[in-house]
């Protein structure tokens, strides 16, 4: 494998990206803060699951993979040519090392602790003694691993209430499933009949999958597709972010059973307040946990 390194100004970022792998032939893009850890760095900050606020730095590092060194050559002098390129620069054509990826990647995946007895384990390592509920999980296209500080604190809430009130737990909502990870959590808990919603049908499938590998039963589909019970859920859970969770709150409070929980995740620090004004109508919403700048919004029916 060759990478291709090229210095790019902002404006190029897209473009030229998209051209590498749309009409050059390369196997993979990313850019990069070509000032990073420098004092001219500009940090981009973005909501997870929302595209970046800007395609690309001041300027970027673009490193585009190649099989061949030639097309990686070709693929260069042919954007250089462009009359749109201007400013466009050549760093590098160099092999990449050979590497066990799978290992690599596998290696940035630990098992995550939730409270000392509840841990989320990826498959390719062995659950600490300790553990007594475990999610037997993998990364992959859906959102949720564990690692995540809002996922983190609903599966916290979920674990530290269990004892309290999982008897209630007769049928839960998770909206906005992802991977299905709180779904499963909950079912580990104790919680029954569960149904898990996403507008994402890859995330629908995910949670089938993960589900089904954790040896949980539940139903699984896109928003629509699923059934609430006569009354409501004793539990809702929505771990999406503070703008649908707003356009959200006459549906998900509808859903939570006279007496139930709603616990939302999602939302930073500063959106507490908007948050509240918006389930008001239906429930007082107050801050249960915070960790990292984001914060875990809870009500009862
Ligand atoms: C931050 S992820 C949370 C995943 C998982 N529940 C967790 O806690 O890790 C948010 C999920 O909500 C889904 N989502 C976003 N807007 C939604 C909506 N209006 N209705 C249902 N799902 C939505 C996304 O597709 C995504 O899978």
């Amino acid at each position: 494998m060759v990478e291709l390194q090229l210095l790019a100004p902002e404006a190029l970022v897209d473009p030229v990206s998209d051209a590498l792998i749309d009409e050059l032939g390369a196997l993979s893009v990313s850019v990069e803060d070509a000032d990073a850890d420098t004092a001219a760095e500009s940090a981009l900050f973005g909501e997870p699951g929302l595209p970046p606020p800007r395609p690309g730095w001041q300027r970027s590092t673009i490193r585009a993979l190649f099989e061949e060194a030639d097309a990686a050559e070709a693929a260069a002098a042919l954007l250089l040519a462009q009359d749109w390129a201007e400013g466009l620069e050549r760093h590098a054509v160099s092999e990449v090392p050979a590497q066990d990826w799978v290992r690599l990647t596998q290696s940035q995946f630990a098992p995550v602790e939730v409270t000392p007895s509840f841990w989320i384990v990826p498959s390719w390592h062995t659950p600490p003694e300790a553990a007594r509920q475990v999610i037997r999980l993998d990364p992959g296209l859906a959102f949720g691993t564990g690692t995540h500080p809002t996922t983190h604190m609903c599966l916290r809430w979920i674990a530290t209430r269990a004892a309290e009130r999982a008897a209630a737990w007769h049928a839960v909502l998770d909206y906005g499933c992802g991977s299905g990870i709180l779904a499963i959590g909950a079912a580990l808990h104790g919680a029954r009949d569960i149904d898990a919603v996403d507008i994402d049908p890859a995330a629908v499938e995910a949670t089938r999958l993960n589900a089904s590998e954790n040896g949980v039963a539940l139903r699984a589909g896109l928003p629509d597709a699923v059934a609430a019970p006569a009354g409501g859920y004793p539990l809702v859970l929505a771990n999406i972010l503070a703008t649908p969770l707003k356009l959200l709150a006459p549906l998900l409070c509808g859903h939570v059973a006279p007496g139930g929980d709603l616990v939302l995740a999602g939302i930073l620090e500063r959106q507490a307040e908007e948050l509240r004004e918006a389930y008001a109508p239906w429930l007082a919403l107050q801050v249960s946990d915070a960790q990292d700048g984001w914060i875990l919004m809870t009500g009862r029916r």
